[in-house]
């Protein structure tokens, strides 16, 4: 390896030798007479090593080395001298020399303390690299790293250390335990851990404060430092800082939806909780609550989410049927059982067999519907109309209702046995005026299927609509805001729905409420039942999408309130 070599010394002829027996070893030598011309030689260029005469006309070698050494540490400096001496040869080792070396020399030897110092400078030079790339780590990192030795003295941290342990330049070389008496103190028994047992050591997730600083949560690594021969000297302890993660995964634990329910209030926690311990058990569910609550969509859920999801989901409205057909409907009937029936047919029981069975608006079913469910329920077979062979059914019962069935019992119209045998547990649908903490999130999510469905680019609602949505009492649920907000796709022509786009129902009834009357007065109520039939045509779908309320809550509705629908 070629190297830069500058030779001081004020006698010629040893110049001329040195510069000779380096150079014939391939290195490039420069050579000065005097310090002045060294000093001014080392400020023009860089060398890879220097030899210097202890004496130079004037002044000295050991003069040469402090002033040299002082600027460029990596650079050995071999001293020359003619008078050997042992004071001066241990203060030019003091003061950095590499070697110091007495004439004559041979030119063995230069050679011999050429390789090695310059071999000495590799070694340095990649040292220094080394510790430079090392460094640059430990500044870059955002954990805090903090070495100890094996007594736990800090021995070097970095900056993130300062920020988030509180180190500072006062902790170097003192004990880590004094340290650690400002925080948990986790660090420290497991750096003691460590090193004790020799191994690496993972804290996950704790909580610490440094001082007056705030709690954070933070993951601890420890990995002893061993020499080459496995004896342990120390440990290096990286601490990262995982409270912002860990604030977003709570967030994310508060569920914004469960299955097909969009919700993220403490009421719909607790719900989706329940409906994550019922899914996988095949116990019969009672869910009550008002209409648009999401009733059908606590069964899907149900359902689809516990180990009848292969199995069928077949769902029966009982308000829709009369009772010979919803006789025949469920239980199925056999040839002749009745006119029409021409043919065997399986009932929905045995169609939902392997699966869930949906029984809805359950309330509403006759008395001996009422008792030939509760057979069921209780046997677990059925019988087809007409039939009486009973057939094993191996169904989940669902079932649910909008009525309180406590009521009902308590006039007579509902069976007691009946009401436990389904309220095995009861799911109680929140009504969404009691959970308006989930309207952003509904609206977000209504308006994204709608952007689906009708192929728009709507971005949300104008802060009208907000306030007007926070205030309306929604007695029709989700089901109620869901039609308005499609009412609302349809009229809104820019990327903001707007409160002239919201049914006039809605805008109107959000009025306060001493300024007009209770929508849920029987007077107001009928009367925009009649306008919106008459508006309808008679055609009562129409009707209860003009009125944003199921055709099954129109229908109810017409009966509590005696609307005749007749010509
Ligand atoms: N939490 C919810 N998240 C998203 N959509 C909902 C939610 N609750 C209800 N909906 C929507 O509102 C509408 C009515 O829901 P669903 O039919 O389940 O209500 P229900 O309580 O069974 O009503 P009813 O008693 O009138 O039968 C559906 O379109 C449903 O998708």
């Amino acid at each position: 390896m070629s190297a830069r070599i500058l030779v001081i010394d004020d006698e010629e002829s040893l110049r001329f030798t040195f510069a000779a027996f380096l150079g014939e070893e391939g290195h490039r030598v420069v050579t000065a007479a005097t310090l002045d011309e060294a000093l001014e030689l080392t400020g023009r260029e860089s060398f890879d090593l220097v030899f210097s005469d202890i004496f130079l006309a004037g002044a000295s070698g050991v003069d040469f080395l402090r002033r040299f050494h002082a600027d460029y540490p990596a650079v050995p400096v071999v001293l020359v001298t003619g008078f050997p001496a042992l004071d001066t040869a241990t203060e030019a080792l003091r003061l950095g020399a590499y070697d110091y070396i007495a004439k004559p020399v041979t030119q063995q030897t230069l050679l011999r303390v050429t390789r090695m110092a310059l071999r000495f400078k590799d070694i340095q030079d990649e040292k220094r690299r080394v510790q430079a790339h090392i460094e640059a780590v430990f500044r870059g990192v955002k954990d805090a790293v903090v070495t100890v030795d094996r007594e736990l003295r800090v021995v070097q941290f970095n900056a993130a250390a300062t920020t988030l342990c509180e180190f500072s330049p006062l902790h170097l070389g003192r004990e880590f335990a004094e340290k650690a008496k400002g925080c948990s103190g986790v660090c420290l028994d497991a750096l003691r851990r460590a090193m004790d047992e020799q191994t690496d050591v993972e804290i996950p997730r704790f909580e610490c404060r440094c001082g007056e600083g705030p709690t954070r949560i933070f993951t601890l690594n420890i990995a002893p430092l061993c020499q080459a021969d496995g004896e342990g000297i120390g440990a290096v302890m990286v601490v990262r800082d995982e409270t912002r993660l860990h604030q977003l995964e709570c967030r994310l634990d508060e569920r914004g939806r469960f299955h097909r329910l969009v919700g993220s209030s403490p009421p719909m926690q607790a719900l989706y909780d329940l409906l994550e311990k019922l899914a996988p058990v095949p116990t019969t569910v009672l869910v009550t609550g008002e209409s648009g609550t999401g009733k059908e969509l606590v069964a899907e859920a149900l359902h689809h989410m516990g180990p009848r999801k292969a199995g069928p989901l077949i769902k029966v409205n009982c308000a829709a049927l009369s009772e010979n057909l919803l006789e025949s409907e469920l239980f199925g009937h056999v040839r002749g059982a009745f006119t029409g029936a021409v043919k065997d047919s399986p009932g929905r029981f045995e169609k939902a067999r392997g699966g869930t069975i949906f029984l809805d608006e359950i309330g509403d079913i006759s008395p001996r519907m009422q008792v030939r469910l509760l057979r069921v329920l209780q046997e677990k077979t059925i019988e087809r109309v007409g039939d009486s062979r009973p057939i094993p059914v191996d169904v989940r019962v669902i079932a649910a209702t909008h009525q309180n069935l406590t009521e009902k019992i308590r006039r007579g119209e509902f069976r007691e046995d009946l009401f436990f045998r389904l309220k095995v547990v009861n799911v109680i649908m929140p009504p969404l005026r009691d959970r308006r903490a989930d309207l952003p999130l509904l609206v977000s999510h209504f308006i994204a299927a709608f952007n689906k469905k009708f192929d728009r680019r709507v971005r949300g609602v104008a802060p009208a609509v907000e306030r007007l949505f926070m205030t309306y009492p929604w007695p029709g649920n989700v089901r109620e805001l869901e039609h308005a907000m499609e009412h609302a796709f349809i009229l809104c022509r820019s990327s903001f729905i707007d409160v002239a786009d919201l049914p006039p129902e809605l805008t109107a009834q959000a009025i306060p409420a001493e300024k007009t009357k209770s929508p849920a007065d029987p007077d107001t109520l009928a009367q925009a039942i009649t306008a919106a039939l008459t508006q309808a045509g008679g055609n009562k779908a129409k009707a209860a999408r003009l009125l944003n309320i199921s055709r099954r809550t129109l229908y109810r509705k017409l009966d509590e309130l005696g609307i005749s629908l007749d010509p």
